[in-house]
Order: C-alpha cells, then structure tokens, then sequence
C-alpha cells in the first residue's frame, strides 16, 4: 500500500498555515491565491487540487489514491512555466478554485453530476498546462511548431489539452485508472469540450448561447433542473470554466492589480518579440504605448462585465457580489485613468508655459 503523501500533497514548511488558509477560504471568491503559492512552496495546484478534492471526496468517490493524484498533478504543475508572469500554476490554481466556488452556487448545485463536476475541475487544472507565455496569434504568425501541430485552430488549447492527458499515461499517474471506459469516455469529452472553450475566439459565440438559454431558462420559470441533454450542460460548464478564466477583474482589488501588472508583462515581452521579428505588434502588447487602465477598462466592457453579466442572471441571485466587485474595479480603473490623463495633461501645460531657457 504506498504510503500517505503530506498534507495537502505537498511538502512545505509551512503546512499548518496553508491548512488553516484553505480551511477559511477554498470555498470563498477572493482567497488570497499568491499566499497559498507562498505557503505551498510554490505548488499552489497540487495543493489546490489536493484539498478540493479532499473536500468533495474525490479520493473515494473515483477511488483516486491521494498518492496518484500528488504524482500527476507535481508533473502537471512543473509542465507550467514558473518563467511565465501570467500563464502559470497560479493561473490554473486560480481559475480551479474560482470554478470550485462556481459550482457551490446553490442554484447549480446539483444540476452536476460527480463526474461532471470532477470534469470541471480537472479541465481547469489542466487549462493551460505548458502555455508558451504567446497567443494564437503570435504562434500563427511564427509559424510555431504548435500551429503546424494543430494547423492554426485553438492551437494553444489543443495543446493544453494533450499534454495533460500525455502525462496520465505516466506511471503511478493516471488519476482515473478506477473509472469505467464508458466514464473515462466520457470525461475525456468533457474535458476537451471545456479547454477548447477557453480560446477567446470562441468567446462571442458562447456569450451568445449563455444568452439564449437565460432567456428560455427565464421562460421556463427560473429553474434550471431541466438540464437534460448533453450539449446543454456542456453549454453551461464550458461558460462557467471561461468565466473562471475571465475572473481576474471580478476579484478584490488588491488581487486583480497583481494579475494586470502580471498580464500587461506577458503581453509585453510578447510585442518585444513581435518588434524583433518585424511582426505587427498585437493588442496591447506595445509597452510604450500601451495604456493599460484604458485596455483594462474595455476589457471588462466588452469581454468581461457581458460575460459576467449573463452568468449573474443564469444563478441569480448567487453571483450578485461578484458582478458588484467586477463593477466597482472597472470604476476604479476608469477613475485611475482620468486621474493619468489628468496629470499628463497638467505636466504638458506646465512644460508648454515653462520659459525656455
Ligand atoms: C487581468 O487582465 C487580463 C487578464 C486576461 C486577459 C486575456 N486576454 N486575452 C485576449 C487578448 C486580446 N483581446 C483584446 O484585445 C480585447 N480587447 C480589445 O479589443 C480592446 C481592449 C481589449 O481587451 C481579447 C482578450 C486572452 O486571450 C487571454 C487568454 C485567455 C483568456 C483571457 C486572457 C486580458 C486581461 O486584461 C486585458
Ligand atoms: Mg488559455
Ligand atoms: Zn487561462
């Protein structure tokens, strides 16, 4: 019988700490994820994972054995690159526990099934497992070895997805080796349906669907229990793991921050590639130009508060706080924006009316 891995999967100096975190906030919007990084010693997923799935009962439910888990999971946190200031394991700790929360809203709790819900949580632990720290974009353009793979559709996604399912082929790794074919089968599908989902080209066409479906769900008297064909529920996941990945702005304040300056970083070391190859620099991605409250501002505008706004109204009234939070950081951005161009404005009067020397 192989022996008990450490609490929490992993091995760290300061465990009571992170047992203590985790007791208080794994179910809570706004945990402080870059403590539990600090407190995992840097394995914030496989702790993340370890405790949700000791807190559902994963372990006996699939009979997982808490050692498999820690063996897949190490592999699949080390095949994030730590160099990465966005795309790394704090991202997918982040959007795995932002998703746990999802799913206890009361108003979806037990539309899922165990295996649905195991499903979610494994696709986004896995979402973006050995991301390059580039877009589609810039892969395409590169003509990257991944975009000749996948032949430029969801080139990044496809990948996340079959180095994860690689890595269960491992020895002592394959966490599902006690589901049967039909389950795995079944899973597998799930998983694949959820990761491709998060490629932001498909962004318009899910929000759309939400859309649809909150206005039959609204019809059909609010409930939502009447879920019974696959593509629907897929539908449901699929936007609920893509809000996940979307939640950065609807976090507190002093969380979301982290993840712009994180994000900006990426994307600018992203159009210093672009520059270097004489490519056209991408969105956002030029750092002396980039107005990054302005691009925070209409990222929530038109990508982030219609998404969260269609949610909202899908578990009403369970993700109001959220919708508030993201309403609120959007007028903080909007605020720190103004004040900017304010101040520019002054410095460029003041040098106008300097006397020239
Ligand atoms: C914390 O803050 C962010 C977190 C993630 C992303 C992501 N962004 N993206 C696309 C980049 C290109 N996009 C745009 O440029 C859209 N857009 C405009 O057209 C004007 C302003 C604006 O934002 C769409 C989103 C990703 O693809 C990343 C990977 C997956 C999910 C979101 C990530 C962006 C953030 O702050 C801008
Ligand atoms: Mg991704
Ligand atoms: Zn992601």
């Amino acid at each position: 019988e192989a022996q008990l891995p450490p609490r929490l999967g992993v091995e760290t100096p300061h465990s009571e700490a992170l047992i203590q975190l985790f007791e208080t906030g794994l179910d809570k919007w706004g945990i402080d994820i870059f403590k539990v990084d600090e407190l995992s010693a840097n394995k914030p997923l496989t702790s993340v994972v370890y405790a949700i799935f000791e807190k559902r009962d994963f372990f006996s439910k699939f009979c997982i054995h808490p050692s498999t888990l820690v063996s897949y999971f190490s592999q699949v946190e080390q095949h994030y690159k730590p160099d990465n200031p966005y795309h790394n394991a704090v991202h997918a700790a982040d959007v795995t526990q932002s998703t746990h929360v999802l799913l206890n809203a009361p108003s979806i709790g037990n539309v899922f099934s165990d295996l649905e819900i195991l499903a979610s949580v494994f696709a986004c632990a896995i979402h973006d497992v050995n991301h390059p720290g580039v877009t589609n974009q810039f892969l395409i353009n590169t003509e990257n070895e991944l975009a000749i793979m996948y032949n430029d559709m969801s080139v990044l996604e496809n990948h996340h997805c079959a180095v994860a399912f690689k890595l269960l082929q491992n020895p002592g790794s394959n966490i599902f080796s006690q589901l049967d074919d039909v389950e795995r089968r079944q899973l597998r599908k799930m998983v694949i349906d959820m990761v491709l989902a998060t490629d932001m080209s498909k962004h318009m066409s899910l929000l759309a669907d939400l859309k649809t479906m909150v206005e039959t769900k609204k019809v059909a008297g609010g409930c939502l229990l009447k879920l019974d064909n696959y593509s629907e529920k897929m539908q449901i996941m699929q936007n609920m793991v893509h809000c996940a990945d979307l939640s950065n702005p609807a976090k507190p304040l002093p969380l979301s921050t982290q993840w712009v300056t994180r994000v900006m970083e990426e994307f600018f070391s992203q159009g210093d590639r672009e520059k270097a190859l004489g490519l056209p620099v991408s969105p956002m991605c030029c750092r002396e130009t980039a107005n990054v409250e302005k691009s925070q501002v209409s990222f929530i505008d038109f990508i982030v508060h219609p998404l969260w706004e269609a949610w909202t109204e899908l578990v009403h009234p369970d993700a109001e706080d959220i919708l508030n939070t993201l309403e609120q950081n959007r007028d903080y951005y909007c605020e720190l924006s103004a004040a900017k161009e304010a101040e520019a404005a002054s410095k460029e009067e003041a040098g106008a009316n300097k006397p020239s020397s």
